[in-house]
């Protein structure tokens, strides 16, 4: 049998629905929830993402800037922009594009952020709040995940829930919040030894390693729901070479599995959707400090 496929386009059209409707209730308090995005350099991938965000802020009600760089910049302009919005009070989420070029230390980017505004949740003390099961914003692609199994109602608590991938945007805080749903987790990754032995006994698994159509049907528990975060071009050679495709196998694990992700429409379009929702919640926080 072939495996219930969980369809992110639509569960984001829901999701932005409800979305616009709380934009209007915040904005009739007198906020507008305003979200800023920073690319810089001219990675085409990043300016459709970029130009998504937007437009997805603009569709929901909600204001957005951004600010675009060369790829040659200082990288103390964008700090000084960064330290110029977090005093900004009508701006509510500040984001920067990733990857950004070399000459830019990442982690210092994203912690001068103001932590009230880390609508990404990739500031160090988001994180740890985070782990610590305390308010936070949630990183957006985790948290879409999240929102995708409940929509599918996969059953978290209790479950062998495996993560192959320990990035700091992905796989770690997949893990953190599978952990606080009830699962029982195990991150695997590229130094894993048998990793099949792992994705065989996940009753969920979520892949996140990079690498074009690497879990096949054999290294997946049959029933499993399986849900892709990757993204990548089939290799030349292969069938459909170029087009996009995940780090899941789709046509042998769909037989196998219980429930599925595609690429494209599974993972990626809730990214920004849970960015939207994140910029939202930050707008509605500051309408409660403002006591409206
Ligand atoms: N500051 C950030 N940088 C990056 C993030 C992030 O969350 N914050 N994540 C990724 C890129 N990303 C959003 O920024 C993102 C990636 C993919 C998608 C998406 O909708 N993918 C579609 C396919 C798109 C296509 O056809 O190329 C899908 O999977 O259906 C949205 C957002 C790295 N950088
Ligand atoms: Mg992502």
């Amino acid at each position: 049998m072939s495996a219930r496929i969980l369809d992110g386009n639509a569960l984001s059209a829901d999701v932005r629905a409800q979305l616009a409707e709380s934009v209007k209730e915040v904005k009739a308090r007198g906020v507008t929830p305003c979200l800023v995005v920073i690319l810089v350099g001219d990675n085409p991938a990043s300016a459709v993402y970029v130009r998504n965000k937007v437009a997805g802020c603009e569709k929901a009600g909600m204001r957005s800037l951004r600010f675009d760089y060369p790829a040659d910049t200082d990288p103390k302009r964008v700090l000084d922009k960064i330290a110029e919005l977090n005093a900004d009070d009508s701006v509510h989420g500040i984001l920067v594009q990733l990857p950004l070029p070399p000459q830019f230390e990442e982690k210092e980017v994203l912690e001068a952020i103001s932590v009230d505004k880390d609508v990404d949740g990739f500031h160090a003390e988001n994180v740890g709040r985070l782990s610590q099961g305390q308010r936070a914003f949630f990183p957006c692609t985790p948290h879409g995940v999240m929102k995708l199994l409940a929509a599918g109602d996969i059953d978290v608590s209790g479950a062998d829930a495996v993560v192959i991938g320990r990035s700091n945007i992905v796989g770690k805080p997949m893990a953190m919040l599978l952990t606080q749903a009830g699962a029982t987790v195990t991150v695997c990754h590229s130094k894993t030894r048998d990793l099949a032995a792992h994705t065989r006994r996940a009753d969920i698994l979520i892949v996140a390693i990079g690498r074009p159509m690497f879990i096949t049907g054999e290294m997946v528990k049959p029933g499993a729901a399986v849900i892709d975060v990757g993204m990548n071009r089939i290799p030349a050679g292969l069938p459909n070479e170029g087009k996009l495709c995940g780090d899941v196998d789709f046509a042998s694990v769909k037989d196998v599995a219980g429930a599925i992700t595609p690429v494209p429409g599974g993972v990626g379009p809730m990214t920004i959707t849970m960015l939207l929702a994140n910029t939202l919640e930050s707008a509605q926080r500051a309408a409660e400090r403002k006591g409206v």
